[in-house]
């Protein structure tokens, strides 16, 4: 792809787009340039693990970008996009990747009638495993929906989804790696409470939900069925799913996904 992409942004969602984006040799280091707001030993850090271009300028970031990525957190909206909104035109592709904004919102304080297209990745980005749903604005032709496809498609799988579902979407699968950290971290608390070696722990439980990943992609069964299989009467499965049950384990994650959904929609509102 020959496109030059200038990145708002330089923290933990566009190093693992970028890294992603490179590995995947999609794009090569030389047409991506990346600014935050002032800090320089970050873009150090981007320019030397990653080759890319890396400036505070903004007129030389974004007067030139055929793609402009907007990675900065949804409390910083405003200020970051008055401060490129000069060097922007309505020929370039806007691709936000912030969570709860939305297209319109973006359109209206750059002030001018380009291609939005509102996009949900994960930080598995950065090793080619995200899940990225993608939304068009108003003004996004086909054509600019394709390319981000293709872009994101670099990095993991893509799905398109209506606006109003990026909510959802972002609590599920924006949001939702760090669900897994978090379930993985208490089972590694109960494996070396009960005497287990930490480094063993960790290598069993990242092979067993690696396992249990491409069980679910692969085997054709749906979660239920999976889990069914393992559950033997009377056994270990049991005593442990029946204790989640007890704890009503199913309500809390649905509570907690529900609770980031209203999240995004809140940050939106702001
Ligand atoms: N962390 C994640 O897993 C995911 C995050 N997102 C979204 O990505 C966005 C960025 O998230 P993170 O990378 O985690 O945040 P972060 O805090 O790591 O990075 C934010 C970046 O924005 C820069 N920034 C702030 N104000 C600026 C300005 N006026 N001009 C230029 N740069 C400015 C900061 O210097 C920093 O480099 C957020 O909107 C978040 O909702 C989306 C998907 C996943
Ligand atoms: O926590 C957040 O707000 C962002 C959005 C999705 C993942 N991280």
């Amino acid at each position: 792809m020959d496109k030059k992409i200038a990145f708002l942004g330089a923290g933990s969602v566009a190093e693992a787009i970028i890294s992603g984006m490179i590995r995947s040799e999609v794009v090569n280091k030389e047409q991506i340039i990346v600014t935050n707001r002032s800090n320089l030993e970050r873009l150090e850090q981007m320019k030397n693990n990653y080759g890319v271009q890396c400036t505070t300028d903004k007129e030389e970031a974004f007067s030139y970008a055929d793609i402009v990525m907007l990675a900065v957190k949804p409390n910083n909206v405003e200020e970051s996009l008055e401060s490129i909104k000069a060097y922007l035109n309505p020929n370039q592709l806007i691709v936000s990747i912030i969570a709860g904004v939305t297209t319109e919102s973006i359109r209206s304080n750059i002030g001018i009638d380009a291609g939005v297209v509102r996009v949900m990745p994960n930080t598995s980005a950065s090793i080619g495993r995200s899940a990225t749903a993608i939304t068009a604005g108003e003004f996004a032709s086909e054509q600019q929906v394709t390319l981000v496809e293709s872009l994101f498609q670099s990095i993991g799988i893509t799905a398109i989804v209506k606006e109003e579902d990026m909510h959802i979407v972002t609590a599920v699968s924006g949001s939702g790696p760090a669900y897994f950290y978090y379930l993985v971290e208490a089972m590694e608390k109960a494996a070396t409470e009960s005497g287990l070696e930490k480094e063993i722990a960790d290598k069993l439980i990242t092979q067993t939900i690696l396992g249990a990943g491409e069980m679910l992609k692969q085997s054709g069964e749906t979660a239920a069925g999976l889990r069914k299989k393992i559950t033997s009467p009377k056994g270990t499965t049991e005593a442990g799913i029946q204790q989640l049950e007890e704890k009503k384990f199913q309500q809390i994650v649905i509570e907690s996904l529900k609770c980031a959904r209203d999240r995004s929609i809140e940050l939106g509102k702001n």
